[in-house]
């Protein structure tokens, strides 16, 4: 695990990006996610049924507020270009594919709209629930940075390894979601962010970063342990 300080790490680093320090800090537990064998079974087509539904319920639950803490982005972005960045992708996820998604893989699934309204959080899913709680409540916008670059970018990280699709598109479109140009560029709009917000903070922000990055990491992981055990 990486503890050193951002200014001494970043004289020497091939790669001296702010976010790249968040992601080299959070090692192993990142490479822990981007290879973790649930993202596996989701790639080469043998995720198991059962264990779809379990984790597409608790993703549901996972969603509601990942849509909130979008919403405190929009609120306490530091720029008019950001913000905007911020809303649009709101929208889009609001009205597009990932609520379509969820309805046809969890019909697919056998999932009846009394077990959606009822599903209950996982002790994975509410730690992930309470970190993007606090974050959105603290209307801190690295903090809140921070947890979106995670979600996204460690989805990005196992996606990318997609070979040939699966013909369930359960899992087909599960792993297109996460990957393509335009999600690659959302991404980037990220680690960007984070790139420029980061070295401008005093040495007590950036660690309360790090944490917040590190510990979104670490839920990243429980949440696909979660998904593959039992
Ligand atoms: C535990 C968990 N972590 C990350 C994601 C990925 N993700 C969540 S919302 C979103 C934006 C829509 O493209 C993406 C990529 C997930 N689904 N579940």
């Amino acid at each position: 695990m990486n503890a050193v300080p951002f200014d001494t790490w970043s004289a020497q680093a091939p790669d001296p990006r702010f976010s790249a320090w968040l992601r080299e800090s959070s090692e192993p537990d990142w490479s822990a996610v981007t290879g973790h064998p649930f993202a596996t079974a989701i790639l080469d087509g043998t995720a198991a049924r059962e264990r779809m539904r379990r984790y597409l319920l608790q993703d549901l639950l996972f969603l509601d507020r990942w849509t909130a803490l979008l919403g405190a982005a929009v609120a306490c972005a530091d720029t008019f270009p950001g913000r905007l960045t911020f809303a649009r992708f709101l929208g889009q996820t609001a009205a597009e594919e990932e609520a379509s998604y969820f309805d046809r893989a969890l019909d697919a699934l056998g999932v009846t709209p009394g077990e959606r309204a009822s599903a209950r959080p996982e002790p994975a899913t509410a730690d992930f629930l309470a970190l993007m709680d606090q974050a959105r409540s603290s209307q801190d916008y690295p903090s809140i940075l921070a947890v979106l670059c995670v979600v996204e970018w460690s989805y990005l990280g196992w996606a990318s390894r997609a070979g040939e699709p699966p013909a369930d598109f359960v899992l087909r479109e599960w792993i297109d979601l996460h990957e393509g140009p335009d999600f690659r560029a959302w991404v980037g709009f990220l680690r960007g962010e984070l790139d420029r917000i980061g070295p401008a903070l005093p040495d007590e922000g950036r660690e309360h970063v790090r944490a917040v990055f590190r510990r979104a990491v670490r839920l990243e992981a429980d949440f696909f342990d979660m998904a593959a055990e039992g």
